[in-house]
């Protein structure tokens, strides 16, 4: 435990508000679920009504949610670890050594057995209409499982070498760790924790999720609605295309930088889960009418959101993984001091970071079929922008400190960060 703390120092820098941001957020972030969950159910759906709908306690808990969440992540963890796919290394490690990731998202079997036992709960005639009503109990759950996640990971940082743990998340502050996350890969045997939580159980269950209300709006109006379609086709594409490109998320900030501590916890399995799907759940209680020609300008903006992220990540992810391959062998680059070089044509030349820009794009797309009467279908356009910007700036001062003139250089040729002309 000492020789962690000597070795690691130097890593003093704060993110999000410091220790402050790090005792705030663990509180505040589960209650704004929570409070946008009751908002999103409510008649008036507006995010400043007062007295605020908060759900009365008894509504908070439900013995079925533990269950069902618990069936959930087993059986995710059941097909993260079934050995079809390719298993593929992750980056360099402090210690030279590489991890070794299953990468069997995009798999027949693992696609067929989500497909399967969606088919089999709707032919079954499961009442999947019932996860509207029983989502602020998941939400609790969910919270709940988060937490002590979190707790188990900070824990058994302590046994972890030296080399494992997060340059970012060992400040020797309990609190700011514990929301960072000390240790950078967490592993039992060969089950890698913070992969299999960042893609699996909260993002698939994101979907199935946003199943449930369309099931709901079935239920109370015989057929689903065509902006509840388009919510779902959208957010239906980002995730497989997640699960599709699954490799690309091992050269993240998440993966890569981030140690796993409450805030990815959290992230994963609470908060994609519970506030990515408002805008499904807004629909079920305020319908919207959409006209063919508005549905026509909806999917154009997330069909060009999704190619400029999609273009974008490739081809970072082709560079970085191979730097001569003859789709990226032709673009303009300059060197860095490590060794690595910097793309500064092709999509990283039109802005610093294309895929925000296109995500972005997206989110917007992903609003706009819930009409523009209320706020809250547009919270997580919102909040992601703000999220973006954010991680737009530490990626920034990770990459100054890491390339130096190099980056200030890719800066000057390049100045807009995520909007050209704007941004
Ligand atoms: N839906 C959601 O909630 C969220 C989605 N996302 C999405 O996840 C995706 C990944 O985002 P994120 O992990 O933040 O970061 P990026 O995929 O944008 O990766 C940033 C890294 O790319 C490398 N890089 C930057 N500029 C260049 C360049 N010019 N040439 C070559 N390499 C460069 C640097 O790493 P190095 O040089 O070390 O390789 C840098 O640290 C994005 O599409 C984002 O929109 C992200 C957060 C939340
Ligand atoms: C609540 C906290 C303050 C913030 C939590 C942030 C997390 C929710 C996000 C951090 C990075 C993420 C990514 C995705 C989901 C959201 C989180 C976990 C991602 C898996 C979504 C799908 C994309 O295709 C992706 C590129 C794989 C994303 C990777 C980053």
């Amino acid at each position: 435990m000492k020789s962690n703390k000597r070795a690691l120092s130097h890593s003093t820098e704060r993110e999000f508000g410091g220790a402050l941001g790090a005792t705030l957020i663990p509180v505040f972030l589960p209650l704004t679920v929570l409070y946008l969950l009751s908002v999103c159910r409510s008649p008036g759906a507006s995010v400043l009504q007062w007295p605020p709908p908060l759900p009365p306690t008894a509504h908070l808990l439900d013995p079925v949610a533990p269950v069902i969440i618990a069936v959930w992540v087993a059986l995710q963890g059941f097909l993260y670890l079934l050995p079809v796919g390719k298993v593929s290394e992750g980056l360099v490690l402090r210690d030279g050594t590489k991890l070794r990731y299953p990468i069997n998202g995009k798999e027949q079997q693992v696609c067929h057995v989500h497909g399967v036992l969606l088919g089999l709960c709707l032919w079954l005639g499961m009442p999947l209409g019932y996860l509207f009503d029983l989502i602020i109990p998941l939400a609790v759950c969910a919270i709940a499982t988060s937490y002590l996640l979190a707790l188990y990971l900070y824990i058994r940082s302590f046994w972890a070498p030296n080399h494992a743990l997060a340059l970012g998340g060992n400040t020797g502050n309990p609190l700011y760790d514990f929301f960072m996350g000390r240790e950078l890969n967490p592993r039992i045997g060969r089950f890698d924790l913070k992969y299999f939580c960042e893609l699996r159980p909260g993002l698939i269950g994101w979907v199935v999720l946003n199943l449930g209300m369309l099931m709901k709006e079935v239920e109370l109006r015989d057929s689903p609605s065509l902006a509840m379609l388009l919510v779902n086709g959208f957010q239906l594409l980002y995730v497989s295309d997640a699960l599709w490109n699954e490799e690309a998320v091992l050269t993240t900030m998440d993966i890569v930088h981030d140690g796993f501590g409450f805030m990815l916890a959290f992230g994963d399995l609470a908060w994609v889960p519970f506030t990515y799907s408002l805008q499904a759940m807004f629909l079920v209680v305020h319908p919207q009418t959409l006209s063919p020609l508005a549905a026509t300008g909806i999917v154009l903006l997330n069909g060009i959101g999704y190619y400029i992220f999609r273009k974008s990540n490739s081809q970072k992810n082709q560079f970085r993984r191979n730097p001569t391959h003859p789709s990226v062998a032709n673009l303009e680059t300059i060197a860095t001091a490590t060794g690595k070089r910097l793309l500064v044509s092709g999509w990283w030349g039109f802005v610093r970071h294309p895929n925000y820009l296109g995500d972005i794009l997206m989110a917007l797309a992903w609003s706009l079929p819930c009409g523009v009467s209320h706020l809250l279908p547009y919270f997580y356009l919102i909040y992601f922008t703000v999220l973006l910007v954010h991680r737009e700036d530490r990626d920034a001062r990770q990459c100054r400190a890491k390339y130096g003139l190099a980056w200030d250089t890719y800066c000057r040729r390049v100045p807009y960060r995520i909007i050209p002309y704007v941004y």
